[in-house]
């Protein structure tokens, strides 16, 4: 069976970012040139092909929803999107640069929210935002961290071994993370999985105010995602 086709997306103009850096991004005067772009992607895993063909155009203000069945390669494609997996043919690029070749400035423009959370177990929400914050080479003061435990439903919660939490909290926890890092792109797999209603649409309001700042998201989803403003998408089967 040949793989599917991905389908050529957007070819928006690049326009200036109305993020400032009251918001706490980095500053960058590049910001009219702020993109995502893939060219012609594949990406293989084992012996099978799973997409190939992928051209993707974002920009400032734009959600990209990646959709497909279970298997079709949407953690694959979003993990080539921010070079954690080599594509076997094709390039991304952001503000024009090959994602897997980065400077580190503009690597933390970019975060990932894999589907598996990536918190430790062992440790509490407020250590596991400490180590996200070390390993991005960031920094937050305290009072800063716990506002945005407490703004993610984690109030009281901050100090207890994740292994001790809901999966709904533990997933919280990780989204906790878009309110510390000042990032560009969001690229979030499955970021719905475990959140109730409520948590949804406060996740679904920090994605429009991302937006409507002049940041991109990138995202994956089996649940609806009505609510959100109007996506691109991309279908990978
Ligand atoms: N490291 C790996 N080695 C071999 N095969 C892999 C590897 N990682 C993923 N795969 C396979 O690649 C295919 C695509 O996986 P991927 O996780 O990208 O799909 P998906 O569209 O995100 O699926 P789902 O909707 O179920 O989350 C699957 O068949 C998976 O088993």
């Amino acid at each position: 069976m040949s793989p599917p086709l991905g389908t050529v997306l957007a070819a928006i103009p690049a326009a200036p970012s109305s993020l400032s850096q009251s918001d706490n991004v980095t500053a960058d005067p590049a910001s009219a040139n702020r993109r995502l772009q893939a060219e012609a992607l594949a990406c293989r895993r084992g012996d099978q092909n799973l997409f190939r063909n992928v051209d993707i155009d974002i920009t400032t203000g734009d959600l990209l929803f990646v959709r497909g069945r279970n298997g079709s390669g949407k953690t694959t494609l979003l993990r080539a999107l921010c070079g954690l997996t080599e594509p076997a043919a094709g390039a991304v690029y952001w503000h024009g640069q090959n994602i897997r070749h980065l400077d580190e400035n503009l690597r933390r423009d970019i975060l990932y929210l894999g589907h598996r959370d990536a918190v430790k177990d062992e440790l509490s929400p407020l250590e596991n935002l400490a180590i996200h914050l070390g390993i991005r080479g960031e920094h937050a003061d305290l009072d800063t961290q716990l506002d945005a435990l407490e703004q993610a439903g984690l109030g009281g919660r901050e100090d207890i071994p994740v292994r001790y939490l809901s999966q709904g909290q533990r997933r919280r926890s990780a989204l906790a993370r878009l309110l510390i890092s000042p990032c560009w792109l969001w690229i979030l797999d499955e970021p719905l999985t475990a959140l109730d209603k409520r948590a949804v649409a406060w996740l679904f309001e920090r994605i429009a105010d991302h937006l409507n700042r002049g940041g991109m998201v990138i995202t994956t989803s089996h649940q609806s995602i009505d609510g959100l403003p109007e996506p691109l998408t991309l279908d990978l089967d």
